[in-house]
């Protein structure tokens, strides 16, 4: 992980968005919030059908990137990290690969904590809150309204999903996914490519590979009165 962020203000460069679908969107409301110039979307589902979406120009499908010099633009991947598809990661690989670079983004109304290190592609959306010590690898989302407390550890290409908790010094390995309001109590370990279901309540650590869902809540008498 590099030590410094490569953030827009460190690469100003042209942006050119990769997939027009809702995460796309959202990116690019991101995009125009830190007043960065966007060339214009790749997607194989508008190539040759519209000119236009969003108000940038439909540059083509895959094909639109091989006539682009990957020193002068840098790529945002607009695909969603859905549960059950590696389209996202490997199209950052791949065009890393190629030598395209992926800008770090962080929206203004997020909060990240000075000392955070923030790998390539990483994106951090909207009202998210990243404390102190946190580390996040490259391709990761910290999406909307998420909050990833002191000291957590995340891996390359991980998803929180919007409003996930993930507590003090909680490791993430790559590939995994917390869903949507759930929360991770503090010091666990989720494994490669586990999958935190959509509010569940994590308590335990969770081995790669493997599915959490639900709460363990349980009534029952309490011990600190
Ligand atoms: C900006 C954005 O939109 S980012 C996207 C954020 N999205 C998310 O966070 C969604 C995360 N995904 C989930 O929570 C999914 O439901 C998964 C991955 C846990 C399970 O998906 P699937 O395997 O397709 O589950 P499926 O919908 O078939 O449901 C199977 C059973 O599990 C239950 N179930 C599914 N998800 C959950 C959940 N999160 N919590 C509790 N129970 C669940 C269903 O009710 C169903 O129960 P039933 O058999 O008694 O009817």
């Amino acid at each position: 992980m590099s030590d410094q962020p490569m953030t827009s203000v460190s690469q100003p460069l042209p942006i050119v968005l990769l997939g027009a679908g809702g995460h796309g969107k959202v990116l690019l409301a991101l995009l125009r919030s830190l007043g960065l110039e966007v060339l214009g979307v790749s997607d194989p589902q508008l190539a040759g059908k519209v000119a236009d979406w969003q108000g940038i120009p439909v540059l083509g499908g895959d094909e639109a990137l091989d006539h682009l010099d990957p020193a002068t633009v840098g790529l945002v991947n607009g695909v969603g990290q859905v549960v059950g598809s590696s389209r996202r990661a490997d199209i950052f690989h791949a065009l890393r690969a190629r030598g395209f670079r992926f800008p770090a983004l962080v929206h203004p109304s997020a909060w990240v904590a000075p000392d955070v290190k923030l790998d390539e592609g990483v994106q951090i959306m909207a009202g998210a809150v990243v404390q102190p010590g946190v580390e996040i690898g490259a391709n990761s989302v910290i999406n909307s309204r998420a909050s990833v407390d002191h000291d957590c550890i995340i891996g390359m290409c991980v998803h929180v999903a919007p409003g996930a908790v993930l507590c003090g010094g909680v490791n993430v390995a790559s590939g995994a996914f917390v869903g949507a309001g759930a929360t991770v109590v503090q010091g666990l370990m989720l494994g490669e490519k586990a999958v935190v279901g959509a509010g569940a309540t994590v308590v335990r650590d969770l081995p790669g590979g493997h599915l959490i869902i639900g709460s363990p809540a349980r009534i029952q008498p309490s011990r600190f009165l």
